[in-house]
């Protein structure tokens, strides 16, 4: 409904998604919570307004989510009294951001319709919402997710997030799990158009070029007190969605590793020259590797639960 009268919409209209055992689909809160795509989308303009880094946070934090046993919430369970490790002990989700404005969309959501829609749906209807709002493309998403019910682990977070300095073999390794073609694996990572990266996670970096050691120098001196704060922009236009990233990496400007090898790995390289050029084939990429990330090991049916404060359980 809402995308119908979208004119930057690069998907066809089927109305339902296999995945695993269950399904998602596009009408899911027809009947039972009809406004919620409708207050998430007002919800998330209030929070960027008031913080305009908060898009590129919710992206990461959809990733973050969806990494760790599926797209079902489980980041945004608090420690418990401290005895219970939760996914953010784990040190690979440094920077992760944002989580509380999740509960701010949902107690809006709880509002008018209580107990319908799950954390992990409202997770990524903040994300395809963020890239929307910094000028991406318009994703339409299927619903029906379910949150977890169970303990979320600090070690699972740990083992299958993926270290600041992986390289492109293992990128392809994480998206080819989620069905990715080496096209929407090249595309996902555009999501590094938005935000930023902290010195803490450019310790180590090598071969690096002069321009960007200038820039890495200036802004995480050696030394640095401050590694945890300091930070550099993952492309010169980190508030807008767009494909400086590939244009800047093709530059030789990548700021992580990842980034850095990706326009010359031979297996990714073609993509990265093409969406450098080709902005609305980079979108259309980026807009169906998003499904596939979102709809990743996620909860249906009666699996799950939907939890009435996203923190706890
Ligand atoms: C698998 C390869 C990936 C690696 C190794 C990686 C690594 C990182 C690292 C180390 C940071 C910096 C965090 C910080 O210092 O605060 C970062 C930031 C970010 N990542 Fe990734 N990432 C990957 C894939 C993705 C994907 C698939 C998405 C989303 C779909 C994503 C979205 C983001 C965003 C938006 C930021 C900026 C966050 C902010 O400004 O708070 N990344 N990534
Ligand atoms: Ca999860
Ligand atoms: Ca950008």
């Amino acid at each position: 409904m809402l995308d119908s009268q979208d004119d930057r919409s690069f998907q066809s209209r089927t109305s339902t998604i296999q995945v695993g055992g269950g399904r998602l689909s596009y009408d899911f809160y027809d009947r039972t919570c009809p406004q919620v795509e409708e207050i998430v989308r007002a919800g998330l303009q209030s929070i960027s307004l008031y913080d305009p880094s908060s898009p590129a946070a919710l992206l990461r934090l959809m990733f973050h989510d969806c990494q760790v046993q599926g797209c079902d919430a489980s980041i945004l369970i608090d420690p418990n009294d401290f005895t219970i490790p939760s996914e953010m002990g784990s040190q690979k989700n440094f920077g992760i951001r944002k989580r509380e404005s999740i509960s701010i969309l949902k107690s809006m959501v709880e509002a008018v319709c209580p107990h319908q829609v799950s954390c992990a749906d409202i997770l990524i209807l903040a994300a395809r919402e963020a890239v929307a709002i910094s000028g991406g493309p318009r994703i339409r998403v299927p619903l029906g997710r379910r949150d977890s019910g169970s303990l979320p682990s600090y070690e699972l977070a740990n083992a299958l997030l993926p270290p600041a300095n992986l390289g492109v073999e293992g990128m392809l390794g994480v998206f080819a799990k989620k069905g990715m073609s080496i096209e929407e694996s090249v595309a996902i990572m555009g999501a590094h158009t938005l935000g930023i990266t902290h010195c803490f996670n450019l310790f180590g970096r090598t071969n690096i070029e002069a321009g960007l050691e200038m820039m890495m120098r200036l802004c995480c001196p050696i030394g640095s007190l401050t590694p945890n704060t300091s930070f550099v922009l993952n492309d010169p236009t980190a508030f807008t969605f767009d494909n400086n990233y590939y244009i800047n990496a093709v530059n030789g400007r990548g700021i992580l590793m990842v980034d850095a090898e990706l326009p010359l790995h031979p297996r990714t390289a073609p993509f990265v020259q093409r969406f450098a050029t080709d902005q609305e084939g980079f979108f259309r990429a980026f807009t169906s590797a998003f499904v596939k990330l979102s709809s990743y090991g996620v909860l249906t049916g009666d699996q799950g639960v939907i939890r009435t404060s996203c923190n706890i359980i």
